[in-house]
């Protein structure tokens, strides 16, 4: 319940720091227009009492409340949905800064392995509109009550047996909610197969995806699988709905027997000279409107209950992100320089949604001295880019320890360690920005420096590509965007390139195949050119860590590190392990055979 109590507040104090005035106001006008309108009815009540004793002054007088009364609630009710509005806008744009914060500022990732943690997440993504709609949903409510609460009143003025129609509406609203909760419940229980639609139906409409549909002949088997899917799941739904649709027949009888019986008693009190013609069309007048309060009560009802569950998620987001960004328990500052080497030792780690837990790299030793570049190979899965990402510090071992100049990593504060990792991997982000900034969020500080992203468009062989483009630097990249140019898969390739060398002083520079789209002749040239400035910059220390499948490309780094099935099966410098006559020896054999 307390955890309710929260998960409504958070989102109520997203609609209220978005737009407080506004958030206010709707409350206020939406409460204000709800009382005016059953008073209307009780206005009617007095001029038709007035015309019945023949006393103009009076009918005047209610005439004049009612006149106010409509002009009044016609005024709120214009107020009322312009802060909606207003609300609605603000409250979701928040909103997305505060999902973006919880879910993409995360120091690791692997919570983003956790299926609990994917579903969620989707979830959320899917209803990010319904965040901004708690102060919507609690101003509906809040009108039913204050609806509701005057209408009894006027009811009880009348006879208390009227108040069996208040009580009948409950009953309504029950039954409303009730239908409403079947088709949730089958929304919910179809919200996988649902994804799964939607997940074909992209496949089936996109442009990226259409080469392969068409090479493979699969458009047919997309599409039936997709027409079967969402067969499926409208078929569940269907059932719920037409359960509901039985609910809301009886809601229908129950509020038309209130109205009825309501009228009925009125008109008994009326003909036997205890109630006035006037109270004969207040109550046909407040069980109208009643009708119409029940109908809001469920819609909003429903839509409160939409909105809590996604609060709920929210907040759970916000725990794990909380979880997340747990404080270090015995911090180190990040060196200004290695001087020493970046060790493995002993380490071991399985992938959080792994089949049991499987280890994909174990007993992992290793130095990597500072100053160094070191190449890590290895066949498909053999664990390259996972020790990688432990060296980003994106996920941490689950046994043994990497050091960073004899301190723990798990010591330093992940962002400032990333801060000094500086990277390029092979399923690389087209950042859709001016192409001078695709390639400067390398090195956010030193952005908007055009010497420093030319320097590093030079070094990664990148100079052409922006040279070429129709506004050189200045050019929006992306087909999307108007007078947007896209690039070939190898174009992006070498600005994703140029992002990770814009950075001069990092600790650890990775290269995770970063050049595979480009041809080896290229690839051996850049590498070369990459060694030559680490090892020109040996004085910072950083160490250079390069996954390619080309040996050409690795032949040149002081340490290969072969991998196997998660393990390091040798290590040494090229003339080493080819001395040695290991796997690397056949491997590299193989592959000059294969080139000459
Ligand atoms: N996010 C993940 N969740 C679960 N298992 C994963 C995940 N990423 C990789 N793996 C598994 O970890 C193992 C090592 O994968 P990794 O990507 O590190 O290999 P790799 O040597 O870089 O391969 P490649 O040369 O194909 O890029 C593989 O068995 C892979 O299936």
């Amino acid at each position: 319940m307390r955890e309710t109590a929260r998960a409504y507040a958070s989102l109520m104090g997203i609609g209220f720091r978005a737009a407080p005035w506004h958030a206010t106001c709707q409350l206020l006008t939406g409460v204000v227009f709800a009382v005016a309108v059953p008073i209307t009815a009780w206005s009617v009540k007095l001029i038709v009492d007035a015309a019945i004793a023949r006393d103009l002054d009076r009918g005047l007088v209610a005439a004049g409340l009612l006149a106010l009364l409509s002009g009044g609630a016609l005024t709120c009710v214009f107020y009322y949905v312009d802060c909606l509005f207003t609300v609605m806008e603000r409250a979701g744009s928040l909103a997305s800064q505060r999902l973006m914060t919880l879910m993409g500022g995360t120091d690791g990732l692997a919570h983003h392995e956790r299926p609990e943690y994917l579903d969620q997440a989707h979830r959320v993504r899917e209803e990010q509109g319904r965040l901004a709609g708690m102060v919507n949903a609690t101003a509906g409510l809040l009108r039913v009550a204050a609806a509701l609460g005057v209408s009894a009143a006027l009811l009880l003025m009348v006879h208390p047996l009227l108040l069996l129609l208040p009580v009948l509406s409950m009953l309504s609203f029950w039954l409303g909610r009730l239908s409403r909760d079947l088709k949730v419940a089958a929304q919910e229980a179809t919200s996988e197969p649902e994804r799964l639609r939607r997940h074909l139906f992209e496949l089936g409409t996109s442009a990226a995806a259409g080469k392969e549909l068409r090479v493979f002949d699969l458009v047919e088997v997309v599409r039936t699988r997709h027409h079967r899917g969402a067969a499926a799941v409208l078929r569940q739904r269907d059932r719920a709905d037409w359960r509901a649709a039985g609910l809301q027949t009886a809601d229908g009888v129950v509020s038309a027997l209130g109205y009825v019986g309501a009228i009925g008693l009125v008109l008994f009190l009326a003909t036997s000279g205890r109630a006035t013609p006037g109270d004969v069309a207040l109550v046909v007048g407040v069980a109208a409107q009643l009708t119409g309060t029940v109908g809001l009560a469920v819609q909003y009802g429903t839509e409160f209950l939409f909105v809590l569950a996604v609060a709920r998620r929210f907040r759970w987001l916000a725990a794990e992100a909380d979880r997340a960004r747990r404080p270090l328990t015995d911090p180190a500052p990040v060196p200004a320089t290695l001087r020493g080497a970046i060790e493995l030792r002993g380490v071991g780690f399985a992938y959080p949604r792994a089949e049991g837990s499987r280890e994909v790299l174990s007993d992992i030793s290793l130095r990597l001295p500072a100053g160094a570049v070191v190449a890590l190979v290895g066949d498909n899965g053999a664990g390259k880019t996972t020790l990688v990402k432990l060296l980003c510090g994106f996920y941490s071992p689950v046994r043994g320890s990497i050091r960073v100049d004899g301190v723990d990593l798990a010591r330093l504060a992940g962002d400032q360690w990333r801060a000094r990792v500086s990277a390029a991997f092979q399923d690389f982000t087209s950042f859709e920005f001016l192409a001078s900034e695709t390639v400067g969020v390398g090195d956010l500080p030193r952005m908007a420096d055009p010497a420093t992203v030319r320097a590093a468009l030079e070094r990664a062989g990148a100079t052409g590509v922006v040279a070429a483009l129709p506004a050189g630097p200045r050019t929006q990249l992306g087909a999307r965007w108007p007078d947007g140019v896209d690039l070939s898969g190898g174009q992006w390739q070498k600005l994703a390139l140029a992002r990770g060398l814009m950075d001069t002083t990092p600790l650890l520079v990775v290269f995770d195949e970063p050049t595979a789209a480009l041809d080896a002749h290229t690839e051996h040239a850049l590498f070369e050119r990459f060694a030559e400035t680490a090892r020109a910059g040996r004085d910072s220390g950083a160490v250079t860590v390069l996954v390619s499948h080309r040996f050409s490309t690795v032949r040149m780094a002081d340490l290969i590190v072969v991998l196997d099935g998660g393990r390091i099966r040798e290590q040494g410098s090229h003339d080493e392990l080819i001395a040695a006559g290991g796997l690397y020896a056949e491997l590299y054999g193989l592959q000059s055979r294969a080139y000459r």
